[in-house]
């Protein structure tokens, strides 16, 4: 059995932040601090490193502590290319990818993920979780892999593909709901917008 020390966490913050008035949403506070931070701090018990994918203001980033890397493949390519640069950096047996714009999420994410992974002999997880509208719906932004999937991601990206689930599908996966007794339902709640980052900020 891996445990913590096996994973590297890359906190993806690499986005336009479109629907957020194209600000960068990491650096956006969130209960007073940057939303980044946050995600950090949740994140960085949870594994035994951590590296910051973000494509603007990287002093800012660097300033919280962690090792920040860019995107390599150009033009805002979305998450699966903050996922190549993880992998790309990544020291350790796994990977394991976080937005920076979901703060609540769950505390033994990183625990459930690998159990379910080297339970099932797959080479990813991926998160699930019940929506608003009443649907559990995986959460392919919350995802460990296999290191060694490296290659294969730089052949589906060169390759012009640019949906996780597209790429996943490829691999041996199993999902992992987060909907037990005792598991909170607005964990995986994400703020797109300013109005949905405020709303956040009033969940208990
Ligand atoms: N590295 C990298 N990460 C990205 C890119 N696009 C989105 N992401 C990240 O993927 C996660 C989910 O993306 P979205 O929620 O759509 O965030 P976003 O793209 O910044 O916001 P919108 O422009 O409003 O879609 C966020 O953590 C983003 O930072 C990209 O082009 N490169
Ligand atoms: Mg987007």
């Amino acid at each position: 059995m891996s445990d913590k020390n096996d994973v590297t966490g890359v906190i993806l913050a690499g986005g336009r932040g479109s629907r957020m008035g194209g600000v960068d949403k990491g650096l956006q506070n969130f209960r007073g601090m940057p939303l980044a931070l946050h995600t950090l701090m949740r994140l960085g018990p949870q594994v035994g490193d951590v590296l910051i994918n973000a494509n603007r203001n990287l002093g800012a980033y660097e300033s919280f502590g962690a090792q920040v890397w860019p995107d390599g493949i150009s033009d805002f390519a979305g998450p699966l290319a903050g996922f190549l640069v993880g992998l790309e950096h990544c020291e350790t047996e796994y990977l394991v990818t976080v937005p920076c714009d979901t703060p609540l999420f769950p505390q033994d994410l990183v625990q459930r993920l690998l159990e379910a992974l080297e339970r099932d002999g797959a080479e990813i997880a991926m998160a699930a979780a019940r929506e608003e509208d009443g649907n559990v719906r995986t959460q392919p932004v919350f995802t460990l892999m296999k290191r060694d999937l490296l290659e294969s991601l730089v052949r589906f990206t060169h390759a012009g593909g640019r949906k996780i689930d597209a790429w996943t599908a490829q691999h041996r996966t199993v999902v992992v709901p987060f909907d037990r007794e005792g598991d909170d339902p607005s964990a995986f709640f994400n703020a797109n917008t300013l109005a949905e980052l405020h709303k956040l900020e009033q969940a208990p």
